[in-house]
């Protein structure tokens, strides 16, 4: 199938930045001490080891690591798809780490959008159902569900294919319906698991600069795992794990993207991780 790729189109470049300052110094995302310990006496692994780091508001963080390094028991522990053996995350300053069910249930459908590395869209719905479902089960007011599914559609490029159904769209777009669906509810996290690991290299770019203009142009703070050195490039900071813990932290600052790509590679080899050369 032939894809049009519609660039995601920037509206309002700096408001990353605005809601960092309105947020003044307060994380959106603090993660303090925590450890995870799996199994029993015989068998023990310390997934995460004494993890602590910071994302601030408007913040697009990567995280890379070795296979087993410990990013997919972090990402769910963010999640609360798994729960902490110690420690504390707080989301926007409330700790999550204690919520019982209904607070939780609440917590992930309010606060946090999900962009998993197959999009998990329901194949009953179609691209506007889809989208549409984050905004329901949340009790939006139903006049307002149409304009603003039309509104995200628009600025992450999908409006084409709102009327189809999951297996009626490529890869590409099915993983942008999925963000337009992680970010129409204008939720405080996008936690994304190798968003473009399913996607061949065109497709990963064109999800990649949508995540990136979701950051830049939307403010939403993502923190994204990824082995592939190209997709972390997308990101503003790498936090790099290695056996449960951080190792490592790089920023973009001012630098290019393919700069910081070529800074990520060294850290990625000196890991002797898995380092992919595309650029
Ligand atoms: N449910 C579980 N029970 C026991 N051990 C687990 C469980 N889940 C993960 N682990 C272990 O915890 C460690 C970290 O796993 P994790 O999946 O977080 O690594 P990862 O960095 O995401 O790896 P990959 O890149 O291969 O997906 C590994 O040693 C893994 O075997």
């Amino acid at each position: 199938m032939t894809e049009v790729y519609a660039t995601p189109q920037p509206s309002a470049v700096g408001r990353a930045a605005a809601m960092q300052a309105a947020h003044g110094s307060e994380s959106m995302l603090s993660v303090r001490q925590i450890e995870k310990v799996y199994g029993n006496r015989d068998s023990i692994t310390h997934a995460l080891n004494n993890v602590s780091f910071d994302v601030m508001p408007g913040e697009f963080v990567g995280i890379m690591g070795p296979s087993g390094s410990g990013k997919t028991t972090l990402l769910n522990c963010v999640a609360t798809i798994d729960t902490v053996t110690s420690g504390h995350i707080l989301v926007d300053g409330r700790d999550i780490t204690g919520l019982r069910s209904r607070a939780l249930a609440k917590f992930r459908r309010d606060d946090l959008g999900f962009i998993f590395q197959d999009s998990n869209l329901l194949d009953t719905l179609t691209g506007f159902e889809n989208i549409a479902l984050a905004l329901t089960v949340k009790g939006e007011p139903t006049g307002q569900v149409k304009p603003k599914v039309d509104a995200i559609a628009a600025t992450l490029g999908v409006s084409e294919v709102l009327g189809k159904y999951p297996y009626q769209m490529s890869g590409g777009q099915r993983q942008r319906i999925a963000a337009a669906r992680a970010m129409v509810a204008d939720p405080k996290l996008v936690l994304a698991d190798e968003p473009t690991g399913a996607l061949d290299s065109r497709s990963a770019t064109v999800m990649l600069e949508t995540l990136s203009m979701m950051n830049a142009s939307l403010g939403a703070t993502i923190m994204m795992v990824t082995h592939d050195s190209y997709a972390a490039s997308f990101a503003n900071r790498i936090l790099f794990v290695k056996d449960g813990a951080v190792f490592n932290e790089i920023r973009k600052g001012d630098t290019s993207r393919k700069d910081f790509f070529a800074r990520i590679m060294e850290v990625v080899t000196f890991l002797g991780g898995d380092v992919r050369d595309a650029c």
